[in-house]
Parts: C-alpha cells; sequence; structure tokens
C-alpha cells in the first residue's frame, strides 16, 4: 500500500481536506469533551504533529482531531477498478488532543488534579499506550517533568518526604533502572501486597536532583533498534513516587505510577526481526492485553460497587508481570482508590493508519459505559446532590470563624467530589483561608462527614418507603387457578398441618369427591417432613396417607429427588 499511496500522494491530501471541510459543516457544534461523568478512568487520545522526517518523506496526516472532539481515521483504500479512495473511522474517547497541543496543555487538563490526589495521600496512575514511535516517551518524559515540579515546589498541601524508584519490566523480568539494571524481584505480603525485593529507593530534595535520576534511568533503559524507531523500547519502564506525609505520617501515603508502555507492534512489524524478538512482542501484546482485561475489570466493579453480582469480580492481574506490579492499581480490596489516566499515542501519517486504528480500538475498549442514572434533585440535607455553587454556599454558612474561602476550599467541586476529598487534603485547602487553625478546618470536615453519613440513611430510609409504598399501591395481579395434578407437592394451610407434615405430595382424586365444585374436590396426599440429619432436605412418608381439600393446599412447593442423599431438595438448592 505504500507504493500505491505515493502514486496517489496529492489525491489522498486533497481528499482528507475536503472530507474534513465537510465534516465540519455538516454537523452541529457540541462539546468537545465528552467527558462530564465523575469516573476514576479517564482515556484520552494524543496524536503527534508528524516529524520533519516523515513531511521530508512526503507523508501526509491521516489522523486528524475535528472539531468536535473525536478523532478520524482516513485509510487509504484501492476501489475495485483500481481507482483511489478513502474510508473513514472517527473515534470518540474522554478527550482527543490534537498535534498542536503540548504536554503541558494535557497536564493542566488531565494531570494536575492526579498530582493532588496524590498529595492527599490518594493513589494515580497515568498510562502511555501506543505503536512504536508514536510519541508514549515523549508525552511520559514531559509528563514526569511537570508532575516532578508540582511535587517539589511545596505548593501540594503538606510538607512531603518523597522517594521514588525506576524500573522496567521486559517478558517476566524486572530491571533497576537507578541501579545499573540490577534484576529485581517482586514478592506478594501476606497482606496482598506486592512489594518490589531488591529495589533501590531514591529520596530526592530538590526537583533537579530528581530529574537528574530519570536522566540516569533514560540512558539505561533497554532499546533495540527496529524499523519503526531507532530508540525503540521493548519493555515497559515505571516511575514509581510515593509522598509521605512529614506532618502526620500515620496519615495514608500516596503514590503515582507513571507508565510508559512497550510499543504495541503487530506481528506482521516483526517478521524481520529475529524468533526472540517475535516471543518478545507476543508477551509484551499478552501483557497488555491483561493490562486492559484488569482496568475494565477494576472499572466494572467500581460501577457495580456494593452490589452482590459484583463482589467476586475477577481480576486476572497474576497473568502478566506487568499487572502484578501494577496488581495496587487494581485491587478492589485497596483502601485507596486509584484514578487512572491513559493516553493513547498516534502516529498520524497515513501510512501507520492500521496501527492507529488498533491503538483508537484499544482505548475504546478502556472505557467502560457509566450507566447514566437519573440525577437525584438538590437537596440542602444530601451533600452528593449539590452542585459547586451549593458547596460554596454550605461553606461560607459552616465554616466557623475566621470563614474559610470557598474559592480556595472547593474551587470546582460538586458535592460528591466534595465528600471524596481526603481529610488531609481538606484540611490542607481550608489552612490556605489565613488565619484558619487545623482545628477548625478539622471541625468543618467532620460537619460534612456527619451531614454525608445522615444523607445515606435519609436516602435508604427514603427508597425503603418508596418501595413499600409501590407495593402497597401497586395493582393486585388476579390470582392464577391452582393447578393440581399427582406428584406435585404443596404446602399446607395451617389448619391441616399435622404430625409435622407441612407438606403433601398430592398422589390422586379421592373419586368421591369429584362430583363436587373445584375448591370441594379432596386430594389423597402424602405426608412430608423435613428429614431429621440433614437441613433442607425432605423426606416422603407414600404410606402416611389422607384425604385434602383442594382449596387447603396453599402453595406449590417445587421439590426434586437426590439420588445420592435419597432426600427431596428444594429444587435450584
Ligand atoms: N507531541 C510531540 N511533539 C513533537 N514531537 C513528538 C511528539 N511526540 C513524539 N514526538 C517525536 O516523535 C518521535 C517518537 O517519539 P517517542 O520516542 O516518544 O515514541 P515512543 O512511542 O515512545 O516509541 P517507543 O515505543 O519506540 O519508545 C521522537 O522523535 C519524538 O521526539
Amino acid at each position: 500500500m505504500d507504493a500505491y499511496f505515493f502514486e496517489n500522494r496529492d489525491f489522498f491530501a486533497n481528499r482528507i481536506e475536503e472530507l474534513e471541510i465537510l465534516s465540519r459543516s455538516s454537523r452541529t457544534a457540541e462539546s468537545s469533551d465528552q467527558s462530564t461523568e465523575v469516573h476514576d478512568t479517564a482515556v484520552c487520545v494524543r496524536i503527534r504533529p508528524l516529524t520533519e522526517e516523515e513531511i521530508g518523506w512526503d507523508h501526509v496526516q491521516g489522523v486528524l482531531r475535528d472539531n468536535f472532539g473525536a478523532a478520524n481515521i482516513y485509510e487509504p483504500r484501492r476501489k475495485v477498478n483500481g481507482k483511489p479512495d478513502l474510508n473513514r473511522t472517527s473515534f470518540t474517547l474522554d478527550h482527543v488532543y490534537g498535534p498542536d497541543s503540548n504536554t503541558k496543555d494535557i497536564y493542566n487538563d488531565r494531570v494536575q488534579d492526579l498530582v493532588q490526589w496524590v498529595g492527599s495521600g490518594g493513589m494515580s496512575m497515568l498510562l502511555a499506550y501506543g505503536q512504536t514511535g508514536s510519541g508514549k516517551t515523549f508525552t511520559v518524559s514531559g509528563m514526569e517533568k511537570l508532575v516532578v515540579e508540582k511535587l517539589m515546589d511545596g505548593t501540594v498541601s503538606g510538607k512531603w518526604d518523597v522517594h521514588m524508584c525506576i524500573f522496567e519490566v521486559a517478558g517476566s523480568n524486572m530491571y533497576d533502572l537507578l541501579n545499573e539494571r540490577k534484576p529485581i524481584g517482586i514478592l506478594e505480603d501476606p497482606f496482598g501486597a506486592m512489594q518490589l525485593v531488591g529495589v533501590l529507593e531514591k529520596k530526592p530534595t530538590t526537583s533537579e536532583e530528581f530529574l537528574s535520576l530519570i536522566d540516569v534511568a533514560k540512558e539505561l533503559r533497554s532499546t533495540e533498534t527496529t524499523t519503526k524507531n531507532d530508540q525503540s523500547s521493548r519493555s515497559h519502564a515505571i516511575c514509581r513516587i510515593r509522598v509521605v506525609n512529614k506532618e502526620s505520617p500515620n496519615s495514608p501515603e500516596g503514590s503515582f505510577l507513571l507508565v510508559d508502555l512497550a510499543g504495541s507492534e503487530a506481528s506482521a512489524d516483526t517478521q524481520n526481526h529475529s524468533r526472540e524478538r517475535m516471543a518478545e512482542t507476543r508477551e509484551i501484546n499478552k501483557s497488555l492485553t491483561t493490562l486492559k482485561d484488569c482496568i475494565r475489570a477494576r472499572a466494572l466493579w467500581s460501577i457495580g460497587r456494593g452490589e452482590a453480582s459484583q463482589k467476586h469480580v475477577h481480576i486476572p492481574f497474576r497473568t502478566s508481570k506487568l499487572t502484578q506490579v501494577l496488581k495496587s492499581a487494581f485491587d478492589v480490596s485497596n483502601t485507596q482508590t486509584c484514578k487512572t489516566l491513559v493516553i493513547a499515542c498516534i502516529n498520524p501519517s497515513i501510512l501507520d493508519v492500521a496501527h492507529s486504528k488498533n491503538t483508537l480500538r484499544y482505548a475504546e475498549m478502556l472505557k467502560v459505559p457509566v450507566p447514566k442514572a437519573k440525577p437525584r434533585p438538590f437537596d440542602e440535607r444530601i451533600p452528593t446532590t449539590w452542585e459547586n455553587k451549593h458547596v460554596q454556599e454550605w461553606i461560607s454558612k459552616n465554616s466557623g470563624r475566621p470563614p474559610m474561602n470557598p474559592l480556595l476550599l472547593a474551587p470546582r467541586e460538586n458535592g460528591l467530589q466534595f465528600c471524596r476529598l481526603q481529610e488531609d487534603e481538606f484540611v490542607g485547602r481550608a489552612m490556605l483561608t489565613p488565619g484558619v487553625k487545623p482545628e477548625q478546618a478539622k471541625l468543618l470536615y467532620y460537619k460534612l462527614w456527619a451531614l454525608h453519613i445522615d444523607s445515606r440513611a435519609l436516602m435508604n430510609s427514603a427508597s425503603a418507603s418508596i418501595e413499600t409504598k409501590s407495593a402497597e399501591t401497586a395493582p393486585k395481579k388476579p390470582q392464577k387457578l391452582k393447578v393440581v395434578k399427582a406428584g406435585m407437592f404443596f404446602r399446607l394451610d395451617e389448619k391441616e398441618i399435622k404430625d409435622g407434615a407441612e407438606i403433601v405430595m398430592a398422589l390422586g382424586v379421592d373419586t368421591a369427591s369429584t362430583s363436587k365444585g373445584r375448591d370441594e374436590v379432596r386430594w389423597i396426599c402424602a405426608a412430608v417432613r423435613p428429614a431429621t440429619d440433614t437441613p433442607g432436605a425432605y423426606e416422603l412418608f407414600v404410606a402416611n396417607q389422607r384425604v385434602i381439600e383442594g382449596k387447603r393446599l396453599i402453595d406449590e412447593v417445587k421439590l426434586k429427588y437426590d439420588i445420592h442423599t435419597r432426600y427431596y431438595l428444594i429444587a435450584g438448592s
């Protein structure tokens, strides 16, 4: 297809331009940011610019961000009559950043909140995914610099000790990138947490020191030349940052995982490589598939949190070394919620659109649609129904003396997000108002929590009363005519219970009663009693018979004979 593209290069370039103009005029404006929900996993796309080399080779941009926030992929085709044609596929994710956006834009939109979250004792993870040469290392390196500057400049609330390590995961091996690539291991501790064994953890005190350690690691990163990128990374590089609050060492430590994933090459790209190289590619693809499965399973669990069916969610993190290392981010028993940002990196060249399509398909699979619940109307007793203006009003009314500045404590949070702030973060923000002491800040935090807990009880009782009401007011279902046939089991009317036999088996009609009305028809029944040695099991006493009126056989009971125990059991148990 490459030769065919170059033969028709101008056709493709012009046609893409035409189609983009057409698509702009045929669609009405809508928000470029599709994500308005509170969700712990966001998936964004970054389309890098064509490199100077690619421009020199006359490549055309085949992936574009349109004005409506979608990534459009144009794929060159050859019609049956030999004429060139284009296929367009659109992908819409949480946000698409085009070649004009820089790393700082993405940081401001998406990453600074993750740093704040870490500063308040939370856990964050940033993953860069994409084909070799699509800009993963460029993105993660730029982001590391901004994250480190923010963490080390002292403006994130509290005073922190920052610990960091950088290592790579290559197949099932792991190497310390701050310790001459010495092999390291991983062990599951008795509490189920994965601990790195033999890793050298540094404690930089300035951002310069931190960034020079990142440079050391970059140099050591395992690289091998491929057709795509001279500096192709064939391993996943992970920078783990832990922050420990010096003023309150017992508060939970925050952590940030920045992950530069290995290139997601297709096997076709490895045709010219060695057998080991192909095995390496398979291993990488397996780890990326497992990563997707873990992120999805975690997101599904968090959507259905609390529902019985979600209690036993399977997160297959053991399948690959990468997901073992990242286990704490997916672990549903972890009390720290992990906020995850995935950046799907795209090489925009039209010659790479097949890869770009795969990357965007993968990114789409990471998004778990959140079922849209009808929002509960505003109720001043229920903080989760508050918009930001209600949160700010509540702060003004309740924060005591001196009154706290609502713009510093909750600049944009709605009620749900406000309740989710960790105590340290809350207190730190409250104390940004001059004169506010920690005791006053904590008092407001507890007041919010008391209100939040009361509101949950209120919501539960409200939904219970709605259920009871609907049961009372619901139209009564017409009663079905009771069918009695020989061999069926019935619970008896209380008046008919004798010798512990609450259940009987209908054996046949008492012929002397057949001329009477339907309800007066009598049945010859055999007693069924609970088994004395096995709970939930019943015994049939065929010889213990009585004649019972049909109207005394109340509800049918579905029992099945169990050949192993020789008892009758409730069907389905
Ligand atoms: N947003 C961008 N703006 C300008 N140049 C970029 C951008 N993203 C990537 N590049 C350039 O594109 C080239 C490939 O980027 P990079 O090395 O980050 O790719 P990669 O996806 O990490 O590849 P690999 O998987 O091989 O490590 C580099 O020369 C990089 O400087």
